[in-house]
């Protein structure tokens, strides 16, 4: 047993099942994704392995759930899981490949998103939570961190390590998720309900997207708890009036008057079409022989030569002037 445990560690895998394995996209404390291709399709998948021997059996429990909770998920935003395959050594969950990374790296490299974009994603993350919510599963870790790009840059929900099944009613009570998303509740200690957990989280990725910061940032858990109790978040001057609305009717700290899905899903900021940033300004090409122009501003005592020059020169003149004026009517 030992040596063919060692055996295995030491040699690294290149294939597995119908997978050949390419290189290592991201590596957790329990587990490992690769990028690797399906043999025949030569689609590209992601695989998470997990060393077994490694895994207490509560881990284990929580990563079978896992696996359980994803196989009944299908979802155009919400990753999908292809195969399970297992050995006593291991775990490989092939699941679908995001090549965009994910939204926090997004973020970080391309600054905060324009309005219209970010309805356009925070339509498609709030989809895939009311999908998950319909099927009475929370998220609970919901962060930009779990929200992968495909290559068209649609959102892909992932990571539902920490999702569980919620009955209505009934509450939970297992401190999870990570706390500048969490909400009051979850922070305070106290048994909660499921949904306005998520629907908080949604209020945090919905700042970040549009300032490009967190909203509540403490630098100890402590004063970061202080910020959430107080429900006080900085409102950037460029956020529009219906964003900064939606917001405050998410960051509410009752979690039974706090929106829900529904009213997130109604609210006008997701249906309104935003302007584009304003266009820019695209220099038009100088009409100097705007005859109309010219007549006028001959008439008003300039010569047509003059006004010809300082136009050319870009003399700003009076002859100019008059003709810039007259243009810009
Ligand atoms: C299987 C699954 C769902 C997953 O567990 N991860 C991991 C791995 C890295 C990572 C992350 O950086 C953020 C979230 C999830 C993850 C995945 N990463 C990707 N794409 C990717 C591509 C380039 C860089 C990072 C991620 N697609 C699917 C997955």
């Amino acid at each position: 047993m030992l040596q063919s445990h060692l055996a295995f560690s030491a040699v690294e895998e290149t294939h597995v099942g119908r997978y050949h394995l390419l290189r290592t996209i991201g590596k957790g404390a329990s587990a490992k994704v690769k990028l690797a291709q399906h043999i025949i399709t030569g689609q590209e998948v992601a695989i998470k392995i997990i060393d077994k021997i490694q895994h207490t059996s509560s881990d284990l429990h929580r990563l079978y759930r896992e696996i359980e909770i994803m196989k009944d998920l299908h979802h155009p935003n919400i990753v999908k899981l292809f195969e399970v395959i297992e050995n006593e050594h291991a775990l490989y969950i092939v699941m679908e490949y995001a090549s965009g990374r994910d939204l926090f790296y997004h973020l970080v490299n391309h600054g905060f998103m324009s309005e219209k974009e970010a309805q356009t994603k925070f339509q498609q993350i709030v989809s895939a939570v009311k999908y998950c919510h319909d099927k009475r599963i929370v998220h609970r870790d919901l962060k930009t961190e779990n929200l992968l790009l495909d290559k068209r840059m649609n959102i892909k929900l992932a990571d539902f390590g920490l999702g569980t099944e919620f009955i209505t009613g009934s509450k939970l009570d297992t401190f999870c998720g990570t706390p500048p998303y969490s909400a009051r509740e979850l922070l305070q200690g106290e048994k909660y309900d499921g949904p306005p957990v998520d629907v908080w989280s949604l209020g945090v990725i919905l700042y970040f997207m549009v300032t490009g910061s967190l909203p509540f940032r403490g630098k100890t858990l402590t004063k970061l708890r202080e910020q959430v109790l107080q429900g006080q978040y900085h409102v950037p001057f460029h956020m529009s009036s219906q964003c900064q609305h939606l917001l405050s009717k998410i960051f509410i700290r009752d979690p039974r008057k706090r929106a829900t899905l529904e009213d997130i899903l109604s609210h006008l900021w997701m249906k309104v079409s935003h302007e584009e940033k304003q266009k820019l300004y695209v220099q038009p090409l100088p009409d100097y022989d705007n005859h109309w122009h010219t007549e006028v501003t001959v008439n008003t005592g300039y010569m047509q030569e003059d006004i010809h020059d300082s136009l050319l020169n870009h003399n700003y003149n009076d002859a100019n002037a008059t003709y810039l004026i007259l243009r810009h009517d």
